[in-house]
C-alpha cells in the first residue's frame, strides 16, 4: 500500500528529486510590517529539494508570518517567492502547491477520518479510495478510517490532518507547530512519525516551532529568527555548536557566560585563570571585557585535585538537579571570578565521584568548548 503512494506521489523519488541540493523554494528580501511594527526584515532563504527545514525562534519573532507568506495567505509588502521555479508571490494559495498543518487540528467535524482525508481529492471515486486507503496505510490509521474527529486522541487527530495536506500529493508539506499541542510523550512519537513519512516520500518539508529540541531532532537545517531576522541558517550541529550570534547561543540550548579579559597579544584571563587567546576577538566593552561562552556538557570534573596536564579550579556545588538523563551542578568558581558555572555530568561520573551538596570538585574547561562573544545585555 505505502508504495502505491509512492507512486503517485509525484516529488517522491522522480528524476527530479534525484538533485537534492537542487533548490525548491527560494525567498529573496521579504518583508513585512503590521502597521508600525516590521514583522519581517528582508529574509532570504532557499530551501532544497527534499529537505526539512525549521524554522525556530521565539515567540513573536515572525517564524508563522514568515509560513503564511509562503503558503500565500498573507501577501509581503516586498521581496519575492519563488517556488519549483515559479514566482508565486502574488499567486493566491489555491496556485500554490502545497499542504499544510496548523496546531489547531481543523478537521472537519462532521466529516469521518477517510471523508476528512479524501476531502481536497478530485477525479474517479475509485482513484480516490484508493488513495485514502494508501494514505491510511501510511499514517496507520486504517482502523479507525470511519470514525469522527471527536472521537479521536490529538496525536490521531493531527496524523489524520497530516494525511489530508498530503492527499493532494503537493510539493511541498508546511507545519505550523504540529505537534505543540500534544502531550510530551504523543509528541516524541510523532515527531518520528513525521520525520520518517517526511524521508520515505522525500517532500520538502517547512516547519514552524518554538521548541529547540523538536527543531534539532527533526531539521536537515534550522533557521533561527530573531525580530523579524535570521540569525542563522544551519545543521542541528552547527546552530548547537557553532552558534553564530549571543542570541543563537542564549537561545538554542544552556550555555555558561563567563566574563572574561585580553591580556596582552596572546592571553585571556578569566578570573585567576590564564588561556590561550584566539587570533580576533569580538568587540571589547568599556570595562576591557568579552563574554567566554561554553556548554555544560563540556566542563569537566576530575576526580583528583590538581589533575595532571589541565589548568583545573576548585568549585563548590551549590546545587544538584536531576534532568534525567544527566544531572546538572550548579558551581561556584571563586577563581575564575566567583562566577557561577553550570555543569553537566553523566549517572555513572555523579556515582563514582559520590557527588553530593557543598561538596568541593575538581574542574576545568577545554580549549576547544569555548566560543568568545561581545559582552552585552543578555536577551
Ligand atoms: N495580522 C496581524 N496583524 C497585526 N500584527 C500581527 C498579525 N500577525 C502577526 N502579528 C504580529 O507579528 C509578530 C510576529 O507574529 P508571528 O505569529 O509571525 O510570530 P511567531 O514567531 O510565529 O510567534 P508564535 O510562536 O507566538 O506564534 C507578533 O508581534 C504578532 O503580534
Amino acid at each position: 500500500m505505502k508504495n502505491d503512494l509512492l507512486a503517485w506521489m509525484k516529488p517522491a523519488h522522480s528524476q527530479e528529486a534525484e538533485t537534492p541540493q537542487a533548490p525548491f523554494l527560494a525567498i529573496d528580501q521579504l518583508s513585512k510590517r503590521f502597521g508600525a511594527l516590521t514583522v519581517l526584515a528582508g529574509i532570504d532563504l532557499v530551501v532544497h529539494k527534499g529537505e526539512f527545514v525549521c524554522l525556530l525562534g521565539p515567540s513573536g519573532c515572525g517564524k508563522t508570518t514568515l509560513l503564511r507568506q509562503v503558503a500565500g495567505l498573507d501577501r509581503p509588502d516586498s521581496g519575492r517567492i519563488v517556488m519549483n521555479g515559479r514566482d508565486v508571490t502574488q499567486l493566491p494559495p489555491g496556485q500554490r502547491d502545497y499542504g499544510i498543518v496548523f496546531q489547531s487540528y481543523a478537521l472537519f467535524p462532521n466529516l469521518t477520518v477517510a471523508d476528512n482525508i479524501g476531502y481536497g481529492l478530485q477525479g474517479p471515486r475509485a482513484t480516490r479510495q484508493q488513495r485514502i486507503r494508501s494514505l491510511l496505510s501510511l499514517i496507520n490509521l486504517d482502523a479507525i478510517a470511519d470514525r469522527y474527529p471527536a472521537q479521536l486522541s490529538g496525536g490521531q487527530q493531527q496524523r489524520v490532518a497530516l494525511a489530508r495536506a498530503l492527499a493532494t500529493s503537493p510539493s511541498l508539506l508546511l507545519l505550523d507547530e504540529p505537534l505543540s499541542a500534544l502531550d510530551a510523550q504523543v509528541r516524541q512519537h510523532l515527531r518520528q512519525e513525521i520525520k520518517a513519512l517526511q524521508h520515505t516520500l522525500n517532500i520538502t518539508t517547512i516547519m514552524v516551532t518554538h521548541d529547540q529540541e523538536e527543531a534539532l531532532t527533526m531539521a536537515d537545517r534550522i533557521v533561527v529568527m530573531h525580530q523579524g531576522r535570521i540569525e542563522q541558517i544551519g545543521t542541528p550541529a552547527e546552530i548547537y555548536h557553532q552558534p553564530a550570534t549571543r542570541f543563537v547561543a542564549s537561545f538554542v540550548g544552556q550555555g555558561n557566560w563567563l566574563h572574561a579579559r585580553p591580556v596582552g597579544n596572546d592571553q585571556l584571563q578569566l578570573g585567576e585563570l590564564t588561556l590561550p587567546r584566539p587570533a580576533v576577538l569580538p568587540p571589547i566593552n568599556a570595562q576591557g571585557q568579552i563574554e567566554l561562552f561554553c556548554r555544560p556538557e563540556h566542563i569537566v570534573l576530575h576526580p583528583n585535585w590538581p589533575a595532571a596536564g589541565v589548568a583545573t579550579a576548585l568549585a563548590d556545588i551549590q546545587r544538584i538537579e536531576l534532568l534525567g538523563p544527566i544531572y546538572r551542578l550548579h558551581l561556584h568558581v571563586p577563581a575564575w571570578g566567583q562566577q557561577t558555572v553550570l555543569a553537566d555530568i553523566g549517572h555513572q561520573t555523579f556515582f563514582t565521584q559520590a557527588i553530593a551538596r557543598q561538596q568541593r570538585v575538581t574542574i576545568s574547561l577545554p580549549d576547544a568548548s569555548q566560543l568568545l562573544f561581545e559582552s552585552e545585555p543578555r536577551p
